[in-house]
């Protein structure tokens, strides 16, 4: 059978190599930092060159597609899922860690088509670690396939999560509060590498068993979702059933279990989301 979006797929990873190395050529040089929507929502003008390089090379070659990417939101482009097969990215995910040398950064792109990601690569540019996932046909780290952890005993588990770039002090006490809930349970430890892409490679690798998040964004998670269930792990909403990759909640788990005694610690709350009518980037 032939795969409709093989050659877009090798695009996506030819791409994200290709941004990966002007992330790793930018990191020698001085960094000049603009804030978002507030002052810790970092964005560089290597976060837009690499958008623009990504884009432009997808457009020449696949003139019908269409873009939901992180930078071209914050500058006004709506943030809708269509039908249309979409290029969903982010340049660099993990611009804090990137304006600090902190060595986690990735590259993000997703693909979708009928609003189901199809493919998604995400490139760890410090790290040179290309992961890959084509629907039906497994996730892969520079080739060799993943696997999510056999672990099913949340005791046993490690967990990752982020503090996120939210500073309102509401959403800041769910964020302690549900770490509070999940690290007492009690589990091994907690982790976090800074940035929602390689968190959830790191659940398909198998290295950690969980990792939600709220807060993030779909060019955040387009890519990582995919790895993830490629590589034989759940994704739900922070208070269970199927995730809404729009909703800006996920939990990332390597099965069933995990996820929904996780989700039993959350507490819950429902940032502004992705594809909200009138919402200004934040
Ligand atoms: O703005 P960036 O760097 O593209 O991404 C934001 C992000 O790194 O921040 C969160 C940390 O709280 C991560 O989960 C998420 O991936
Ligand atoms: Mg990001
Ligand atoms: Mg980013």
């Amino acid at each position: 059978m032939t795969d409709l979006w093989q050659n877009s797929m090798d695009h996506a990873v030819a791409a994200a190599r290709r941004a990966g190395q002007v992330v790793q050529q930018a990191l020698q040089d001085d960094r000049k930092v603009m804030t978002k929507s507030s002052s810790v929502d970092l964005v560089t003008q290597t976060d837009q060159r690499v958008e623009q390089l990504i884009i432009q090379s997808v457009k020449e070659k696949f003139p019908t597609h269409r873009f939901i990417g992180e930078e071209s939101v914050a500058a006004g482009e709506p943030c809708v899922l269509t039908d249309d097969p979409t290029w969903i990215i982010d340049p660099i995910d993990g611009t804090t860690n990137f304006v600090h040398a902190f060595p986690f950064v990735a590259v993000s792109i997703g693909f979708s088509v009928n609003k189901q990601v199809e493919f998604g690569v995400v490139y760890s540019c410090l790290e040179d670690k290309m992961f890959t996932a084509r629907r039906g046909r497994g996730a892969f780290c520079n080739g060799e396939p993943l696997q999510v952890s056999h672990q099913t005993d949340i005791k046993q588990s490690i967990i990752a999560t982020e503090f996120g770039s939210s500073r309102d002090p509401e959403a800041v006490d769910k964020i302690f509060s549900s770490l509070r809930n999940v690290l007492c349970i009690p589990i091994h430890g907690v982790r976090g590498a800074g940035t929602a892409a390689v968190n959830m490679c790191l659940v398909a690798s198998g290295c950690v068993e969980a990792y939600y998040e709220t807060g993030i964004h779909v060019w955040d998670v387009a890519a990582g979702s995919l790895i993830v269930s490629e590589a034989g792990g759940v994704l739900m909403d922070t208070e269970g059933g199927e995730v809404d990759l729009m909703s800006r909640r996920i939990v990332a788990a390597n099965n069933r279990t995990i996820a929904e005694r996780i989700i039993r610690e959350i507490d819950p709350f429902s940032p502004t989301r992705d594809d909200a009518p009138s919402k200004s980037s934040q």
